[in-house]
């Protein structure tokens, strides 16, 4: 099987749950796919890193790294550091902080030393519905100087996002619809 078929299954076994969820957006739903618990196992966050890794290299071979929001996406930016790296590339892991923190180095975006503005970013997030969360993070990597034009979920809702960060010059691809899981 590929990457992306076992990652698919892992998902359907780990992370998919049904009941009554109100979403960072505020919107409610039936069903929640909680990305947190394949990217913290073990074989998830190699999956992960795997099918990030490929399609990146597809979609943006000139990007020095992936960002994204703190919490869902810290263990996304690592995988996919580490599949880089097992592929003989150098390659930066971001994470977005929701605030700067008010002490110590007062930074609101943590990277390597290595990455620097201008370089270009691919924004990477579990799941996307609105795209806000994805946008948050976008917007502080560009307030940071980085250029950001695509981005990368696990697996977009299908409610809006693709059209909110179009609007914002962003292209959104995701692994996974909603409808590729729970159909
Ligand atoms: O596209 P949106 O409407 O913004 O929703 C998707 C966001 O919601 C979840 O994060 P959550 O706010 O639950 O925070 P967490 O990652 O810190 O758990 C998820 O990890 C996405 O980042
Ligand atoms: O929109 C969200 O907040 C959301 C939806 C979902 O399915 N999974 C998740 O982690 N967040």
């Amino acid at each position: 099987m590929s990457s992306l078929a076992d990652l698919k299954e892992l998902i359907l076994r780990e992370s998919v749950q049904f009941g009554e969820f109100t979403l960072a957006s505020g919107q409610t739903s039936r069903i929640y796919i909680d990305i947190r618990k394949s990217s913290l196992h073990s074989e998830g966050a190699y999956l992960i890193g795997q099918c990030f890794w490929e399609r990146i290299q597809s979609l943006c071979p000139e990007a020095k790294g992936v960002g994204g929001l703190t919490l869902g996406a810290d263990p996304l930016v690592s995988a996919t550091a580490i599949s880089a790296h097992l592929d003989g590339k150098r390659f930066a892991s971001i994470i977005v902080r929701k605030e700067a923190k008010a002490h110590g180095t007062q930074r609101q975006i943590e990277a390597p030393g290595f990455i620097n503005p201008p370089d270009q970013v691919v924004a990477v997030d579990d799941v996307v519905t609105s795209g806000g969360s994805t946008l948050q993070a976008i917007r502080a990597l560009r307030e940071a100087g980085f250029q950001v034009k695509y981005a990368l979920a696990v697996v977009d809702r299908n409610a809006g996002a693709k059209e909110l960060l179009a609007d914002h010059h962003v292209e959104l691809h995701s692994l996974f619809s909603l409808d590729d899981l729970c159909k």
